[in-house]
């Protein structure tokens, strides 16, 4: 787990958990000495964990319609931190904002509502289904203290690769920090069947594509070549460890100028990231990635902290009235201690779709 990930030290508490939030209570076995535990094969049992997670210790007022992927929360802030390590290695010069890229948001929105609740992120998240991009949007007027940090967009639905993935997502004259991805895995519902994986379910859309994930992320390779510097870092995450082989070796045929991998170990999953650039400078390309910093606290988490209780306890309508303050107040404590709010360029920052 990443030393920042705010469960790299000890997992929830999901006995105390469920004392503050009752409709978790049905999913959680309290044993003989207090502590929970929790099934999580249980497919609704993992949603409701994931929504109580992110509205405890994100702030975040978060919901998927059944059978969309529910997306586990330690594996998914993972990235946005190995991200975060990324940007401090190597940023855009001149961007006072930081904004991403989330190439397939899903329903579930994760890393756009993740990045922007951690790091005061700009994002802008595409799919192509119907259900993501209600549903993302849904996510987004949730949460109004986010929601001018995050922008949805559809993208066409075609079949195949043929037109591009990043090629359309990427419109006239936008740059971005970074791009992001979490792709369909496989190349059929079989094959997802198979992979013990899946028991955070999802979709046909959402896990399988022609060529499956190979041919996914190698198209945002070519595609990337084309963009060239538009994107600082591309990036995407990979299922199996001999994609990540295959595209290490296609990548070195393109002449980045930069190529990380990691891995994500997360109880008995593996997943793996591999990020590449023409923007960074190839003396940075091997240099060390910048991980043991201390753990940052979220803008949600300074924010409580200046509050003293849990923003989960609070009425849900007066949590996003109160954020933009407590937040406010928080910065300038911040400010005043002299402390950068984070190791990246976190000043919170409004996406105008119209900006580049
Ligand atoms: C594995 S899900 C990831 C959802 C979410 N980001 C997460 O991490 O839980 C993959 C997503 O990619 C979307 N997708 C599939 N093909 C796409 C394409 N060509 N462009 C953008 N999104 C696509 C799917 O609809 C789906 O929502």
């Amino acid at each position: 787990m990443h030393p920042r990930n705010r469960y790299a030290d000890a997992e929830p508490d999901f006995a105390a958990l469920s004392q503050q939030y009752p409709s978790l209570q049905p999913y959680v076995a309290v044993h003989a000495n207090g502590s929970g535990s929790i099934d999580f094969t249980d497919l609704q049992a993992s949603r409701e964990l994931t929504r109580v997670l992110l509205l405890h210790d994100f702030g975040i007022d978060w919901a998927i319609p059944p059978g969309q992927l529910i997306p586990p929360v330690t594996n998914r802030a993972n990235y946005i931190h190995w991200l975060e390590d990324l940007l401090q290695l190597s940023s855009p010069a001149g961007q006072a904002r930081v904004l991403g890229l989330d190439i397939g948001c899903g329903a579930n929105l994760i890393y756009p509502l993740l990045g922007a609740a951690i790091n005061g992120w700009c994002f802008v998240g595409v799919d192509v289904t119907d259900v993501a991009i209600d549903w993302a949007q849904r996510n987004v007027n949730a949460n109004p203290h986010l929601a001018r940090l995050i922008h949805i967009r559809k993208l066409p639905h075609t079949s195949g690769l043929n037109a591009g993935v990043l090629l359309p997502a990427v419109q006239e004259g936008e740059t971005f920090a970074f791009c992001m991805c979490n792709p369909p895995f496989f190349e059929s519902m079989e094959e997802a069947g198979q992979n013990p994986s899946t028991a955070f379910s999802g979709t046909a859309d959402e896990m399988v594509c022609p060529g499956g994930e190979l041919a996914f992320v190698s198209q945002m390779v070519h595609d990337s070549v084309q963009l060239g510097k538009r994107v600082h870092w591309y990036t995407s995450m990979v299922g199996k460890k001999a994609t990540l082989k295959a595209l290490r070796k296609l990548l070195h045929s393109c002449h980045v100028t930069a190529l990380r991998t990691t891995e994500f170990f997360q109880g008995r999953t593996s997943r793996w990231a591999l990020a590449w650039s023409f923007a960074v400078d190839p003396n940075l390309a091997s240099k060390p990635l910048p991980r043991a910093q201390p753990k940052q606290q979220t803008q949600s988490e300074s924010a409580r902290r200046e509050l003293s209780v849990p923003l989960g306890v609070l009425p849900k309508a007066v949590v996003p009235k109160l954020l933009p303050a407590l937040e406010a107040v928080s910065e300038r404590k911040q400010q005043r201690r002299g402390s950068a709010a984070g190791a990246v360029g976190y000043a919170s920052a409004v996406y105008h779709p119209s900006q580049s």
